[in-house]
């Protein structure tokens, strides 16, 4: 084990929408045992739904959330301010970073050891411990599925200068730039699955480790007291960047084979890296026609209502999330998640509002955030639902949503 560092240590969590990086970070919170940890939360969306939610893990743990943006590109300096803020507070051990499901963690180490006109990066506070990506298998052997038998022009299309990029293609880039690769929802994956997956993980970074998990059941000391991050060979870890180099080294004649193996080398000479493009917040939209909205509302939805039209399936979604306000359980903040086609529903805790209702709390109890959402006469109940998607049909979606909601009196 590597000794630890003087500045804070910094594990940076990616991975596609719906993975299970909330999860994750909940389970290794609530490891704290009184460590001195923070964890910084973002979403890709308006709306913190994740920094929510790992609020709920009473660990201890400071949790800062960050929205309005995604942290590998329009929201940069909130997440340096953040960290810099942490190290300089000096309590902190260890500081986690949930990045949003779309986010780029090349561009994200890169705040680490790229110096900004100033000459500071954040390696100058924090020390970057680990860039881990996590993955939900069930999702990336149906990719690995459509790869292989993709043989026609109509399964591959080309993706023209300027035109949206495959969201493959940025799940595919979040694995080549990790030094951990958790296989998440080993669960819902067949065993054949569970094998591909891990091979072609092991193809586009030989140095990845990797570990098989489900709802992100890991160890927090595999994230935490092992330094794996290290500049060159993190960076330069992808296949193709091995292969290239080593065809500039004259080590492989065609750019194939060789740096692929396990155990091969990074090549001495500087590597290469692609420049990290810093054009402003429509950049997911622009580079994978990803858009976002939120749905909020002050009227509780009829159940059935909303589970069919959350199940007849919606053209272009790729992620829903938030928190829900039933008319059949009034009291209940309940919680929807829908990634890689399947949707779960679960209930989180009462509402504060029924909690003054029933004696159990007072107006003086509510945290801040409560406080500023709060709307008589039903306080804190109500909708907010994040959707993201490819050409989502923003006002049909919500026509709908509304339609689901119990009539106005
Ligand atoms: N069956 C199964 N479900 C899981 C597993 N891990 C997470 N989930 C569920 O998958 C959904 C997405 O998990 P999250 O942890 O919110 O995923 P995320 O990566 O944080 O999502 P974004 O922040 O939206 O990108 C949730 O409904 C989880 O309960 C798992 O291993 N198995």
């Amino acid at each position: 084990m590597e000794s630890k560092h003087e500045r804070p240590g910094v594990t940076i969590l990616s991975g596609f929408l719906g993975a299970g990086k909330t999860t994750m970070l909940r389970h290794v919170l609530a490891q704290a045992e009184g460590r001195r940890w923070a964890a910084v939360v973002n979403d890709v969306a308006a709306m913190n739904i994740d920094g929510a939610m790992v609020e709920t893990v009473n660990s201890g743990a400071e949790v800062v959330q960050l929205e309005n943006g995604c942290v590998c590109c329009s929201n940069r300096d909130d997440l340096g301010e953040s960290l810099a803020r942490l190290a300089a507070e000096g309590s902190f051990d260890h500081i986690f970073v949930e990045a949003s499901g779309v986010a780029e963690p090349r561009a994200l180490a890169q705040l680490f050891v790229q110096k900004n006109p100033f000459g500071r990066s954040l390696g100058d506070f924090t020390a970057l411990a680990n860039l881990v990506t996590v993955v939900d298998v069930a999702v990336l052997a149906e990719q690995v599925r459509d790869m292989r038998e993709g043989t026609s022009a109509a399964n591959n299309p080309a993706v023209m200068p300027g035109a949206p990029r495959p969201l493959v293609e940025l799940m595919l880039e979040q694995i080549e730039c990790a030094d951990l690769v958790v296989l998440n929802q080993c669960d819902r994956a067949a065993a054949d699955d569970r094998v591909a997956v891990s091979a072609l993980v092991t193809g586009l970074n030989a140095r990845a480790q990797i570990i098989e998990t489900e709802r992100g059941q890991v160890p927090s000391e595999v994230l935490v007291d092992r330094v794996r991050f290290d500049a060159m060979e993190t960076l330069g870890g992808a296949a193709w960047i091995k292969t290239l180099n080593a065809v500039a080294d004259g080590v492989v004649a065609n750019g194939v084979g060789g740096a692929n193996e396990p155990g091969a080398r990074a090549s001495s000479r500087p590597t290469v890296v692609r420049s990290v493009p810093t054009d402003g917040p429509a950049r997911h939209e622009a580079r994978f026609g990803l858009r976002s909205f939120v749905y909020q509302a002050r009227r509780p939805f009829r159940r059935d209502d909303l589970k069919a039209l959350v199940e007849s399936g919606l053209p272009g979604l790729v992620r829903a999330k938030g928190f829900l306000w039933l008319a059949e359980a009034p009291d209940e903040m309940g919680f929807l998640s829908v990634a890689g086609g399947i949707s779960r529903w679960d209930t989180l805790n009462p509402w504060w509002a029924a909690m003054i209702e029933a004696g159990r709390a007072t107006r003086d109890d509510l945290p801040p955030g409560v406080r500023a959402a709060w709307v008589e006469p039903k306080g804190d109940r109500r909708q907010e639902l994040v959707f993201i998607g490819v050409a989502l049909d923003e006002p049909a979606i919500r026509a709908k949503l509304d339609a689901a909601l119990v009539p106005a009196d």
